[in-house]
């Protein structure tokens, strides 16, 4: 994977032991690395990847549908932790120890076939927030096209996880 990189994404906000996400960890060596930065407007987030050749799914260069459910995770939880400190006025940094999000639920949709040849866009939204739980739109385009969309769940993990 490609990630597409801008300035300093929410997930190099994550606190030490938060960082070795296969997914989207910085610490991870192995990982995908995926990064997620908020709108300027602060009202959605963004994540952009090119997929490598090897994520392929059984359609020859249409991406892997559970590659498409990792990138809804990452993306979806870097989503909810930046909405609920938004919400909040606060600053996400490295020292923050509240408000960082797991996966509860995830539904994903698939209307259309990822290609593996461009530039694949994510947008988040958050369509309900409360202290400890964050519910997540997305939508995954690629050449203008909605290919697949998402819902998820997002618990806030306590300080005992
Ligand atoms: C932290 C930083 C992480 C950085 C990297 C993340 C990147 C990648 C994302 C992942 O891959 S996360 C890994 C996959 N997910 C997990 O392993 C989570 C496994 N599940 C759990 O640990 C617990 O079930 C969980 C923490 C999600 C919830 O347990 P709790 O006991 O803390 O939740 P609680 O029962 O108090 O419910 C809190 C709210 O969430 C709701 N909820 C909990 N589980 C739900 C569920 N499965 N579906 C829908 N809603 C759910 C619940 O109804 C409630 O809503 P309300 O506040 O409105 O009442």
């Amino acid at each position: 994977m490609k990630p597409k990189k801008r300035n300093i994404a929410i997930q190099d906000t994550y606190g030490e032991r938060f960082q070795n996400c296969w997914g989207c960890g910085p610490k991870n060596e192995q990982g995908l690395h995926l990064k997620t930065y908020p709108s300027e407007d602060g009202e959605t987030c963004i994540t952009q990847f090119e997929p490598d050749n090897q994520y392929t799914g059984g359609v020859p260069n249409n991406l892997f549908g559970g590659m498409i459910a990792l990138v809804f995770d990452c993306h979806g939880t870097a989503s909810a932790a930046w909405f609920a400190h938004k919400n909040k006025g606060l600053a996400l940094t490295e020292e923050t120890v509240i408000g960082r999000f797991i996966t509860a639920r995830l539904e994903t949709d698939y209307k259309k076939p990822v290609p593996m040849d461009e530039t694949i866009t994510i947008r988040s939204s958050i369509e309900e927030l409360s202290e400890r739980k964050a519910i997540v739109r997305m939508k995954m385009e690629a050449s203008g096209v909605v290919r697949a969309e998402a819902r998820m769940v997002a618990v806030a993990v306590k300080d005992d996880m």
